[in-house]
């Protein structure tokens, strides 16, 4: 079993991209390369969110204004090179409005992804994951989307059934 679970880790090589703005859905991603073996790559915005950004009681923050404009590109810090190295690309995120923040939309867009197994992950104060997944695989029709799963208060067990189950 325990030489099994090596060679299946072995034959793909998984990247775990996330972005997080308040630390949660890095600690996720985290567990998630531990399990996988996967490489981390943290999604990071040029200009970083501020509390004051993220306040989604405040129709003007940028949060509000990213996420009411389709459109809103956030620039990235840096690009992951060597993408083409990757099967599997876990894509992490915080649930902002019930869909995934507009970063990921830069994200998708400046990487080229086509032809890999493409895996969300989502951390939230509640809401599911797949109304977000909904509209990703809506935006992006061309891309080998799956249903991906809420990591919320997952541990390593549970993170690791996942793993096995996505036969990685
Ligand atoms: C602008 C904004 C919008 C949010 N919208 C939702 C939402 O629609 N549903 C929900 O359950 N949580 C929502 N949240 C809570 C975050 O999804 C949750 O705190 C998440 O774990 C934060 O992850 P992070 O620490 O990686 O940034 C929102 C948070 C922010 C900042």
């Amino acid at each position: 079993q325990g030489q099994n679970n090596r060679t299946m880790k072995e034959s793909s090589n998984v990247l775990v991209a996330y972005f997080s703005a308040t630390g949660t859905t890095a600690r996720a991603a985290q567990t998630l390369a531990r399990v996988t073996g996967g490489e981390l790559f943290a999604i990071v915005p040029q200009e970083a969110y501020t509390g004051a950004d993220l306040d989604w009681h405040d129709k003007q923050s940028r949060s509000s204004v990213e996420m009411n404009d389709p459109k809103a590109r956030p620039a990235l810090k840096g690009k992951k090179e060597g993408m083409d190295g990757y099967d599997v690309v876990f894509i992490g995120y915080p649930i902002w409005w019930d869909a995934a923040p507009r970063i990921i939309n830069t994200f998708i867009e400046s990487h080229g992804l086509k032809g890999k197994r493409l895996i969300p992950f989502a951390t939230s104060g509640g809401s599911g994951i797949a109304q977000s997944v909904k509209a990703l695989r809506k935006q992006y029709p061309d891309l080998k989307w799956e249903d991906g799963r809420l990591l919320n208060r997952a541990g390593e067990a549970d993170v690791r059934r996942w793993a096995e189950q996505l036969g990685l």
